[in-house]
Order: structure tokens, then sequence, then C-alpha cells
């Protein structure tokens, strides 16, 4: 049996009438190691009011709540962490502001290079992809499962396999040396269900 395990990323938009208990089910159908919050050219009240209804529905079952590109509003909202990527704040500066104790994952793309300047540097997680077509973002590289086997062989950091991941590519991944993976559309737009997908995502990964 595997050790990988879920990282689930918000969808792109959210009603927070409706969302914080969709999410909840999604976390009571199976195992989910984090959530990352991550809402795109949206004003900082538009998170704030993101970080205040979602980080109890998620920290309140032993789930770490993450908050993507922004160390400032995660470490004054009470988030585990923050995502940041090659553009966003550096690395370092989200540590200051974060903390030691705080997760701080970074975006490597298909960089072995990034990864180990990443992991160098103290990073919790490195994320690769993406390893799938995508309608959730375009992103900037194409990342091959290989990546994952040769970082698993070369380090200790864990390693974040994102981008296009559903149930039905995701075992590919997981025999790779995925840590984590980390999934938005292959569980909000499962056709049965974001609770479905949570079940099925860890029924394949106990079987990988
Ligand atoms: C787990 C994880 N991996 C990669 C990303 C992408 O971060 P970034 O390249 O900064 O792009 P945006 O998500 O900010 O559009 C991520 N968010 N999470
Ligand atoms: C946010 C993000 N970053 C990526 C990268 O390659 O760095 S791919 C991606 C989209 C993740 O959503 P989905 O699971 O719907 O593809
Ligand atoms: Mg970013």
């Amino acid at each position: 049996m595997s050790d990988c395990r879920l990282y689930l990323i918000t969808p792109p938009k959210i009603d927070l009438a409706t969302f914080p208990a969709l999410l909840a089910s999604a976390l009571d159908a199976g195992d989910v190691a984090c959530v990352q919050l991550r809402l795109k050219d949206v004003g900082d009240d538009v998170i704030r009011r993101a970080i205040d209804a979602l980080r109890p529905v998620v920290q309140g079952r032993e789930v770490a709540f993450i908050l993507n590109d922004r160390p400032d509003l995660a470490a004054a909202g009470g988030c585990d962490g923050v995502h940041v990527g090659q553009d966003d704040t550096p690395y370092a500066q989200a540590r200051k502001i974060m903390g030691r104790d705080a997760i701080v994952g970074v975006t490597c793309h298909d960089s072995r290079h990034l990864a180990m300047v990443a992991g160098e540097d103290g990073a919790d997680y490195v994320a690769f992809g993406a390893f799938f077509d995508t309608t959730t973002k375009d992103p900037k590289a194409r990342a091959e499962p290989e990546i994952l086997s040769w970082w698993q062989e070369m380090m200790e950091v864990p390693c974040v396999a994102i981008g296009g991941i559903t149930v039905e590519n995701c075992a590919v991944l997981v025999d790779a040396g995925a840590d984590f993976l980390a999934v938005s559309g292959g569980v909000w737009n499962h056709p049965d269900g974001a609770a479905a997908a949570v079940k099925a995502f860890n029924k394949v990964i106990a079987g990988a």
C-alpha cells in the first residue's frame, strides 16, 4: 500500500453560502492530507472571508489548511501553511512571514534544478506539474512521472504531483512515487460528486 495522500485544491470560484458544506462532505468521505485555498484575481477581503469560512471546516478535521500565493494573509488568518510559485513571494520571505513551524510549499514545474534549490532552502514540499491537460489553469510546463521517481531516490523532502489529475489517470503518479496528489477539477468536477471522488481517489491510492 502506498503512503501517497490527497491534497485538495479549492475550485477556481467558490460560493461561501454552499461551498463549506460541500468541502465538509468531501473531507468526511476519505483521507485528505491538506486543503489549499486557491483564489485568483480577487481582493484581499474576499480571501480573508474565505479563510474565515473554510479554515474551521478543514482544521476541525485535523486537515492542514494552506493558502495559495499569500504568506501575509496566511499568517494573519491562522492558516497552517502557504504555497508559493516561482513568480510569487520568494521562499525565504514566505518562510520568514509564516514562521519555522508552518508548511511552505514551492512550485517547481518540471525542473529538477528548481526542486533541489527549494528542497535545500528548506521547503516542506516541492510541487511538480502539470502532469496532464487541465482546464483549471494554463500550466507553464509539462512534467513526466519519472521526475517523481528521480526525486524520491535523491531527496527526503516530499513531492507533490499536480495538473489534470483524475481518479482514472492518477495511478501512474502514485506508482512513480508522488507523496501527494494535488487535485482540483478531478474532485470538484467528478460526475458522481466530490465525496465520491475523494473515496475513489483513496481506493486507487490504497491499491497502488
Ligand atoms: C500544490 C501546488 N502546486 C503548484 C501550484 C501552482 O502554483 P503557481 O505556479 O504559483 O500558480 P498558481 O496556483 O498561483 O496559479 C499550486 N498552487 N499548488
Ligand atoms: C494550480 C495548478 N498548478 C499547476 C502547475 O502545473 O503548477 S496545474 C494546476 C491546476 C490544478 O488543478 P486541476 O487539478 O484541476 O488540474
Ligand atoms: Mg502562485
